[in-house]
């Protein structure tokens, strides 16, 4: 398939920026209350207590702001922010260094955390929960194993696919969150507060078309901002408002419910070539020319959050809404 615009992956002529918008403390990150608060707490009595915050686990879909909430974690306990990724860590020596390398409070942020090395992730079991790891030294019948001991740091993990983390890891986090889709009303917040950082005029009713469109997720409303920015820039006077968004949405081929081409086209094939369905996510796959991982972790969260598609255990079926978005009836 095509690079969406909606994709929520983060396209790399975009990384500057996006570090740009993004939130450096808890007020400013819009949202995800529930998180938020306990957060708020755990980091208020670690600090107290002047110890490292317990290990933090954040899983969802992209863009949603995990990256952000754990780079605010260790701006709000006052510590130093490390990132890497699981697929970054080749060796356990590599994570050695990583680890020998925090001070004391650090935060060390491990995204994609279930690509870790199965050796990799052994080696984090003790570092997580006796702040030490045991490393060979020598070879051969000389071998011994010794004891390092490391700072009390706070591992941060992130993952869109918790499903894939094994359940020795999941268990020695302290903190597990699930993020969710953003609201309308949150979107639109974050649309608001974007504009002003890049100094664009939007009106409420803009902002508001924009945040119906990004799917719940804050990257997506960031990217789409500034798409329509342009497009207001060349077209009109530079405010974005509701008829601008409109029709800039709809060059962009962003649907009034979000869904773009993809989206459609996985819809259309389970309406037009499966009845309905229900069909197998391997079946669709094939019938899409997709990866069925693709579609079972990118494309699907939001059409099953949103009623346009049902998991069943016969396979995916097309509901009454889906039938409805495309002013279709169902054959029976
Ligand atoms: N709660 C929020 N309030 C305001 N802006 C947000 C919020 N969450 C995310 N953003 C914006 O969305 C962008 C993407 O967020 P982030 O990179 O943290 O997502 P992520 O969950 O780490 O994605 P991935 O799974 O792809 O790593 C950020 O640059 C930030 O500007
Ligand atoms: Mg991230």
């Amino acid at each position: 398939m095509e690079k969406r615009i909606i994709s929520t992956e983060v396209f790399e002529e975009e990384k500057k920026t996006e570090n740009s918008l993004r939130p450096q403390n808890l007020d400013h990150y819009i949202g995800q209350e529930k998180i938020k608060e306990s957060l708020k707490i755990y980091i208020e009595a670690a600090k107290v207590r002047q110890e490292a915050l317990d290990h933090v686990l954040f899983y969802g879909p992209p863009g949603l702001g995990k990256t952000t909430l754990a780079g605010i974690i260790a701006n709000e306990m006052g510590t130093r922010f490390r990132i890497t990724s699981g697929p970054a860590i080749g060796k356990t020596g590599e994570l050695a260094a990583i680890l020998n390398g925090l001070n004391e409070g650090d935060v060390l942020f491990i995204d994609e955390i279930h690509r870790l090395d199965k050796q990799v992730e052994e080696v984090l079991y003790s570092a997580m929960e006796d702040y030490a790891i045991d490393i060979m030294i020598g070879k051969g019948e000389m071998a011994k194993s010794v004891r390092l001991p490391l700072p009390k740091f706070t591992l941060i993990g992130a993952t869109t696919r918790a499903g894939m983390l094994s359940a020795p890891l999941r268990d020695r986090f302290g903190v597990v969150s699930h993020m969710e889709y953003y609201t309308i009303e949150e979107l639109k917040t974050i649309i608001e507060q974007s504009a002003k950082l890049l100094h664009v005029e939007i009106d409420e009713e803009g902002a508001l078309e924009m945040a119906r469109r990004s799917r719940g997720t804050p990257r997506l409303a960031n990217r789409l901002l500034r798409r329509v920015r342009d497009y207001a820039q060349v077209r009109f006077d530079g405010t974005i408002n509701r008829d601008v968004a409109k029709s800039a949405l709809d060059l962009l081929d962003v649907d009034q419910d979000g869904l773009d081409l993809n989206d459609r086209n996985i819809l259309l094939t389970i309406i037009d070539k499966f009845g309905g369905g229900p069909v197998g996510l391997d079946t669709l796959a094939a019938a899409l020319g997709e990866d069925s991982g693709t579609i079972e972790d990118v494309y699907e969260p939001y059409l099953v959050k949103n009623g346009f598609i049902n998991r069943t255990p016969k396979g995916r079926v097309a509901t009454d809404l889906a039938f409805s978005h495309f002013n279709r009836s169902r054959q029976t």
